[in-house]
């Protein structure tokens, strides 16, 4: 019986191996299974016992017993409980009075020797159940071995088991590892075939495309020798009709070539009446001949003379060189001569120009003309009445303005007052641009020669002054910025033959209540904050922030004044008529080197347009805030240049005086250019209305106190490298 329950559990064990699922039902008829062996044990021995397989334990059948009892050595001894119930099964004969019923001798009428009989009989039983007892209880004792054998089987199977679900769990896990692995795997073969798929259709495409290409090439050569069979038909049509047109040219050439030897046979007779003219001709030829040796002779006698006149345009030329040569060096002295007739001048010009009375000047009349007289003179008799009395009667140097002005006096009298003012020029009202300009030509050219040079316009808002500085957009009406440029790129282009190279940079600022504006900017409203930095060194001035452009042509500098124009434009339609309300500072910055003195110069032309000079109650805009404020800050800064001046002035005389140009943007700006060591111009522009009156007389006054100061001598900025 024990090998057959290892058998099963060897089998078991086996299918577990196999099937590791099924380990857990193992366990569980492990512990069902205990009773079994005791059951099948019984059941094998009852079997045994019976000598059949198939009879149920529960039928005792006494004979068998003592049967059994010969053959129990090969029995399973069984467990307490079931051999019990195999003993009180076994015990039923004995025990059951009803069994005694069943007996012949108990037969309530038998005699009592037969009871004794019974007795015995019951005594021989019940010795046999008791010796039937003592063997089954040494039976119960080698079951209960048995038991406890098989329970350390159980253990041992426990064990066992324990260890087969570890390796079942360790089992788990590779498979877990290796189902990853084959889902990695699987997801690899995914991509590869996807990326085979891919690949298979990028093939298809590139051979679709191919053949495409090549059914389009077999178009193309088919099409292509279509044509060239075309061409070659018309090729052999045209030479068809080449040939006929050679076999009629044929036909005209034998044409021809008759009347050609028609025409031999008519020239032969030609020649003979041709010899006898060549004699003739000969005879004039005769005479030719000796009329030419007659010219030849002549022709000597002029190339001789040629010759000579030769050596004389030579000789000239030579002269003309020199002559040249004197005069660059005469003007070179010239210009050394001009510079120092500046410099004993002193350093502060002033000019003054009064514009022409305008059209737009004149008020529309009130009432129509009559029509005694005509629109022209009506013009010209109001723009009398309207000018004020200014005579310039210096008509020689031209250094004199006079105006007269007559105002009623207290008692009612007419008091006329006369003032003088002398200037370095006065300009008429008919002066052209081209007139101003010839005066302050070699001052601005004198920057070329390393001088830094400041020409101011000064005057009432529409006396000139933007007028002067930059002028119309014709040449004639060009103002002095674009004409000082012009004159400053021509002399620089003529020094080159003197050896000196220039670089030249442009600088467009204004100066609006007190802040800096970089006409010359990217954006359409310069709102950067500039500042004035001066480096002592080289008597430079820069702004922080503001473009300086390389200037090559002054092509290029009449479109930067149009973009600075415009700008300004900008500026005065956001701040009302801004652009007389501002300074405009231009500034031309040029320096040279000459390569063959290795001389250095550094020289500047800074063209100031200042802001409107009337004052806060002649221009009417002392009720406006921002007006008001715009009007003091030009008057502080004018007269801010007025006090520089004057204080350059007194320096001349004492030598240490502080010159204040920190008071205002303008004159720290051209603190370089107003030093002594600068040239100076002032254009005083002058209104020639009579209604501008007292503010002409305020200018002129200031111009005068300006123009009789003077400043130290103007220095070149040159050095030698
Ligand atoms: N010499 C002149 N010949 C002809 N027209 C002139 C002359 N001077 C000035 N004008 C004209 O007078 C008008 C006012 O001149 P301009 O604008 O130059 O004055 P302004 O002093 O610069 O004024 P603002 O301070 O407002 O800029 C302009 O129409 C200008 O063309």
């Amino acid at each position: 019986m024990t090998s057959l329950k290892r058998k099963a559990i060897t089998e078991d064990d086996e299918e577990a191996m196999d099937q590791p699922k099924k380990l857990p039902a193992i366990g569980r008829g492990h512990q069902s299974r205990p009773l079994q062996p005791t059951r099948n044990a019984t059941n094998l021995t009852t079997s045994r016992l019976n000598g059949t397989t198939s009879r149920p334990l529960t039928r005792p059948q006494a004979p068998n017993l003592t049967t059994s009892r010969t053959t129990r050595g090969t029995s399973a001894p069984p467990t307490s409980s079931s051999s019990r119930s195999l003993y009180s099964s076994t015990r039923q004969p004995a025990k059951a009075p009803t069994t005694r019923k069943d007996l012949p001798i108990r037969t309530a009428s038998g005699p009592t020797r037969c009871i004794s009989e019974d007795d015995k009989k019951i005594q021989a039983i019940a010795n046999k159940v008791d010796s039937w007892q003592s063997m089954h209880g040494n039976k119960l004792a080698g079951l209960e071995a048995d038991m406890a054998a098989e329970r350390s089987k159980v253990a041992d199977l426990e064990a066992n088991h324990n260890f087969l679900r570890k390796q079942l769990e360790d089992a788990k896990t590779q498979e877990l590892l290796k189902q990853r692995e084959l889902s990695n795997v699987s997801d690899e073969i995914e991509a590869l075939k996807k990326r085979h798929a891919r690949e298979l259709k990028d093939l298809e495409f590139d051979l679709k495309r191919e053949v495409t290409a090549a059914k389009d090439e077999l178009a193309n050569m088919k099409s292509r020798h279509a044509r060239e069979l075309m061409d070659l038909e018309m090729d052999v049509k045209k030479r068809e009709r080449e040939i006929q047109q050679l076999q009629e040219d044929l036909r005209l050439c034998r044409g021809d070539l008759e009347r050609e030897r028609e025409t031999v046979s008519t020239l032969k007779s030609t020649i003979s009446h041709q010899s006898n003219a060549r004699i003739a001709l000969g005879t004039e030829n005769h005479a030719l001949q000796s009329q030419k040796t007659a010219l030849q002779t002549e022709l000597d006698m002029y190339l001789a003379t040629i010759s000579s006149l030769n050596l004389k345009l030579e000789a000239s030329q030579k002269e003309i060189d020199a002559l040249k040569h004197e005069t660059m060096e005469a003007e070179t002295a010239r210009r050394k001569l001009h510079n120092m007739v500046q410099e004993l001048k002193g350093n502060i010009r002033v000019f003054c120009r009064v514009r022409p009375v305008l059209p737009s000047d004149i008020p529309s009349p009130e009432t129509p003309p009559d029509s005694s007289s005509s629109g022209f003179d009506l013009a010209e008799r109001l723009k009398e009445e309207m000018r004020a009395n200014i005579a310039f009667p210096d008509r020689l140097d031209h250094k004199e303005i006079v105006v007269a002005s007559s105002s009623e006096s207290a008692t009612g009298q007419e008091r006329k007052e006369v003032y003088n003012f002398n200037f370095d020029r006065v300009f008429e009202p008919e002066s052209s641009q081209a007139e101003v300009f010839e005066e302050i030509s070699l001052l601005a050219q004198s920057c070329t020669d390393g001088y830094n040079v400041c020409v101011f316009a000064y005057g009432q808002t529409g006396s000139g002054k933007s007028f002067t500085m930059e002028g119309g957009p014709t040449a004639t009406s060009s103002g002095m910025i674009p004409r000082a440029v012009e004159q400053v790129f021509r002399v620089a282009e003529e020094l080159k033959r003197k050896g000196w190279e220039y670089k030249m940079e442009g600088q467009f600022l204004e100066i609006y209540n007190e802040t800096i504006n970089d006409l010359l900017g990217k954006g359409e409203f310069d709102k950067k904050k500039h500042e004035i930095k001066h480096d002592p060194k080289t008597n430079s001035t820069r702004v922080t922030d503001a473009n300086v452009v390389p200037l090559h042509s002054p092509t290029q500098v009449r479109s930067l004044l149009a973009v600075a124009q415009s700008r300004r434009s900008v500026a005065a339609t956001l701040m009302n008529e801004r652009s007389s309300r501002s300074h405009s500072v231009f500034t031309l910055r040029i320096s040279g080197h000459n390569v063959n003195t290795g001389e250095r110069s550094e020289g500047s032309l800074n063209l100031v347009d200042l802001a409107g000079s009337e004052r806060l109650n002649a221009s009417g805009t002392a009720a406006d805030k921002d007006r008001l404020k715009e009007t003091q800050s030009i008057n502080r800064s004018l007269s801010a240049l007025g006090d520089v001046i004057a204080a350059l002035g007194e320096k001349g005389e004492k030598g240490d005086k502080h010159i204040p140009y920190r008071n205002s943007k303008l004159t720290y700006l051209l603190q370089n250019s107003l030093s002594g060591n600068s040239k100076t111009l002032m254009i005083l522009n002058l209104s020639p209305l009579a209604a501008h009156l007292n503010e002409s007389l305020t200018s002129l006054r200031f111009a005068t106190k300006v123009n009789n100061t003077t400043i130290g001598t103007a220095k070149k900025q040159v050095r030698t490298s």
